[in-house]
């Protein structure tokens, strides 16, 4: 197995806010990782420092064996789904991506793929002012999935999907996973993270567990109890528990 990402003692600190504190973990080639966390864990900040978009305090996060400012080609390799990229309104869902496309060096062709692999080819003449919520995440997916990356970084990628939406992912990021594609996603849904991820990472600041999903729920746990265990009653966890 080669290892995809790697966070080493990623600490980050906003004045005098510790948003995440020695935060350590990888991310195996082929596997499905969720990030998971209260509001303000400091989730986003993680994928946030992975992408360069925040300068660690202390220690690193590496994405192919080095810092993503180093690497040579991270548009291809590397797709990112993450609020706060600029969406503008008067675009079209194909204007959008083809913004996205020649930027990377895609042709436009890609556009109309990306747009049919995430269900919103219907939608791709319609101005993004008018797009509901689940659209937005589809083609947040569809831009992420432009470079046909080896990795892919999805930050909440279920916000504002209706419940098709949610099937619909798992079962694509299954795909890509089987493909050999990497997903490192953050979410709030516990119960859907269940059905999609290999593995997991408990962050509130710093990490409280990290490993396979089965050593959380194996025993027939609900995920969701074993995180407000984890939460509430540190030390009651067992394999894969930070200390
Ligand atoms: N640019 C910033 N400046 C100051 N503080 C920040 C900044 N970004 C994040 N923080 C703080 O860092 C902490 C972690 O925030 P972060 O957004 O990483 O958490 P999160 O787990 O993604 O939360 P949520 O689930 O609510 O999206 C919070 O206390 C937040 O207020």
């Amino acid at each position: 197995m080669s290892t995809v990402v790697r966070f080493d003692a990623f600490t980050k600190t906003f004045g005098g806010t510790r948003a995440v504190e020695n935060l350590s973990f990888e991310v195996q080639a082929g596997r499905i990782v969720g990030l998971v966390g209260p509001n303000g864990a400091g989730k986003s900040t993680s994928l946030r420092g992975l992408l360069g978009l925040v300068r660690p305090t202390s220690g690193s996060a590496a994405v192919f064996g080095a810092p993503y400012a180093a690497l040579a080609d991270p548009a291809r390799r590397i797709g990112v789904s993450m609020e706060g990229v600029g969406l503008n309104p008067a675009h079209t869902g194909r204007r959008h991506l083809t913004v996205f496309a020649r930027a990377a060096g895609l042709p436009d062709s890609r556009v109309t793929e990306v747009l049919d692999l995430t269900g919103i080819a219907h939608a791709a003449g319609r101005k993004l002012r008018g797009w509901s919520t689940g659209m937005r995440a589809r083609l947040g997916l569809a831009t992420a999935l432009l470079g046909d990356p080896e990795l892919l970084v999805l930050d909440e990628p279920t916000n504002g999907l209706d419940p098709e939406g949610v099937r619909w992912l798992r079962t694509f990021l299954r795909e890509q996973a089987a493909l050999g594609r990497t997903v490192l996603l953050s979410s709030h849904m516990l119960a859907e993270l269940e059905n999609t991820v290999d593995d997991i990472v408990v962050l509130n600041r710093t990490a409280l567990f990290v490993g396979e999903l089965t050593a959380l729920t194996g025993d027939g746990s609900r995920l969701e109890e074993r995180f407000f265990d984890l939460l509430t009653k540190p030390g009651l966890v067992g394999a894969g528990e930070v200390r």
